[in-house]
């Protein structure tokens, strides 16, 4: 039933993980220098209706910061545990993702702060924001989704959040640079993951409740252009690139009376077009929430209410296991 031309196609990897990865809500996921798996997860802690009041300060502060750890760094075959860090430093977490160095960019929505952590510190290299403090300055974001690192610049970008709309661009030790977007028609509705395309020097945005992804110029912030597509429903929640040119995404659970069910794409990033779709095969996203890809086409998805990573593989790779 795939409408799209060329012979790509990915499938889930049903064996994996095999084991209980004994996650809590998983909220971001990123490959380190090794390509191993890296989960940013929640514990025992949840975002729900009661975690934030009106004015989006955290509500459940009296829990204590989250003491499992974290950061689990996880073999991408066998799914074992290879490294785990990120205790009693987290309440919410939301992004992750890994510089050139193999530092750990991290997000938390509950505390509205951005930390740079090295792959074993337990204290924070860099602390963006101020604790439990929503804002919309300089130095405070609301709800910040999510980090991206330049590899060549080391410029580092903020999608601001859940309450801002808006990415800002950092020095690499945290200097406010500049910043675009705002809660215009047109500009972000929950900026809610990035993507950055080096070889095309972009930053893509996924612009969660437009159910769009917006690229960027990297450096100036002027808009190059949007990605949308019918089937990714009215939210698209993460974008991820792969080093050859694939773009991948995954949209939102659908509305009562929309068809397309929640689901990953893959798409030729220099043309826009959907190459692929892919769905679990025997069970179904929850809320896939963010998407990694490594450069020989595996893909992750972290879903926050399946509490779970799902894996999927390019199948030609599967069938020469299979002969
Ligand atoms: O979007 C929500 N959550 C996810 O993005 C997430 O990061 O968990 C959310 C919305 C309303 C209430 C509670 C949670």
């Amino acid at each position: 039933d795939k409408e799209h031309t060329g012979d790509f196609h990915i499938e889930e990897a049903v064996e994996w993980p095999g084991l209980d990865l004994k996650l809590g809500q998983v909220s971001g996921l990123a490959l380190d220098l090794e390509n191993n798996l890296v989960v940013f997860h929640r514990g025992d802690h949840v975002w729900d209706e009661n975690s934030f009041d009106s004015k989006f300060v955290y509500q459940q502060r009296g829990l204590g910061p989250i003491e499992q750890n974290t950061i689990l760094v996880l073999n991408p075959s066998t799914a074992k545990l290879l490294h785990s860090t990120g205790k009693s430093l987290f309440y919410l977490p939301h992004g992750l993702s890994i510089d050139k160095n193999g530092n750990y960019w991290v997000t938390d929505v509950a505390l509205h702060q951005v930390f740079k952590l090295g792959a074993d510190a337990k204290e924070p290299l860099l602390t963006l924001g101020v604790a439990l403090q929503p804002g919309s300055d300089k130095n405070h974001f609301c709800q910040p989704t999510d980090v991206a690192v330049d590899p060549i610049t080391g410029s580092v970008y903020v999608s601001d959040g859940y309450c801002n709309s808006r990415i800002i661009q950092f020095s690499p030790n945290g200097l406010y640079i500049m910043q675009w977007g705002e809660a215009r028609p047109g500009q972000f509705r929950i900026p809610h993951s990035l993507a950055l395309i080096p070889d095309f020097s972009q930053l893509c945005v996924a612009d969660r409740e437009n159910g769009r992804i917006q690229c960027f110029r990297l450096g100036t912030g002027e808009f190059v252009r949007e990605i949308k597509h019918k089937s990714f429903g009215r939210e698209l929640f993460a974008v991820s690139y792969a080093p050859g040119g694939l773009l991948f995404a995954v949209n939102g659970m659908p509305y009562p009376g929309e068809a397309e069910p929640a689901q990953g794409f893959v798409m030729n990033f220099s043309t826009g077009e959907i190459i692929d779709t892919f769905i679990p095969l025997r069970k179904r996203f929850e809320m896939p929430h963010d998407v990694v890809a490594s450069e020989d086409k595996t893909v992750f998805v972290g879903d926050v209410h399946a509490r779970t990573v799902w894996k999927f593989a390019s199948t030609e790779k599967m069938e020469h296991r299979s002969v």
